[in-house]
């Protein structure tokens, strides 16, 4: 009873997106977002790979050096940092509290080390793993992506057969969305959103 009440008065939960590369978080996420721009704003994590074409820095990532990512955890400025296919991913306060002050719901897309390392923090998100319809399927995708040298391409590939695998550890993840036509995705997540998208809007709606 009482926990049930408590779950009902609590405000909105951040949104973390996880799975493999390619599986099609970005897509979705942007999707969202654009939909949904009074209600999502997106976690600007840092990294130290390179800006793809069109990727902004400040807006798709804080493209920085391993120096400086390492001296701001070294500082306590993250809340979590991973290494994923030679570079280095993390996400830091900054980029949580930047949106929590526009009273928006933070999505973070994180990899499965930053899925395991936020279960010991106390953002409590709801954890959703965004999969490919099959392994044959994502490298398609990646490849047309045209985003990864044949090295990097590799090592995501290589890295996707992990990412698949936890999806599957029991508790891992609250929803687990298969990538398979986009739309049908994109009703899915919604869907699982649902819950906190109206939480905002009574909340914008009442002040
Ligand atoms: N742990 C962690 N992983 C991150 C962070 N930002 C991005 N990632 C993950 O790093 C991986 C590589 O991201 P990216 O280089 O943008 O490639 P893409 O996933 O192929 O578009 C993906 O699994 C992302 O979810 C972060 O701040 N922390
Ligand atoms: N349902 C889908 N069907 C076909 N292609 C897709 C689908 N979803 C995403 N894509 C494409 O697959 C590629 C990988 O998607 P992306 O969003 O970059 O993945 P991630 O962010 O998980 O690495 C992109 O080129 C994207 O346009």
């Amino acid at each position: 009873m009482r926990d049930s009440k408590t779950k009902a008065m609590a405000g909105p939960r951040p949104v973390v997106l996880s799975g493999p590369s390619g599986a099609g978080k970005s897509t979705l996420l942007k999707k969202l977002i654009k939909e949904y721009d009074s209600v999502f704003g997106f976690s600007v994590s840092h990294t130290t790979r390179n800006p793809r074409p069109g990727e902004e820095n400040g807006k798709d990532y804080h493209y920085v050096t391993r120096e400086v990512m390492q001296a701001g955890i070294d500082n306590g400025d993250f809340i979590e940092n991973a290494e994923f296919s030679g570079n280095m991913y993390g996400t830091s306060k900054a980029a949580v509290q930047d949106v929590q002050a526009k009273n928006l719901i933070c999505i973070l897309d994180i990899d499965m080390q930053g899925v395991r390392n936020i279960k010991g923090t106390n953002l409590n998100p709801i954890y959703i793993s965004i999969q490919p319809p099959s392994i044959e399927i994502l490298e398609k995708r990646l490849r047309d992506r045209k985003t990864e040298s044949e090295e990097s391409l590799q090592k995501r590939l290589h890295a996707a057969k992990v990412e698949m695998e936890f999806s599957k550890e029991p508790g891992a993840f609250d929803v687990i969305i298969v990538n398979d036509s986009l739309e049908d995705a994109y009703g899915q997540l919604k869907n699982a959103l649902l819950e906190e998208i109206n939480k905002v809007k009574k909340i914008s709606m009442s002040s």
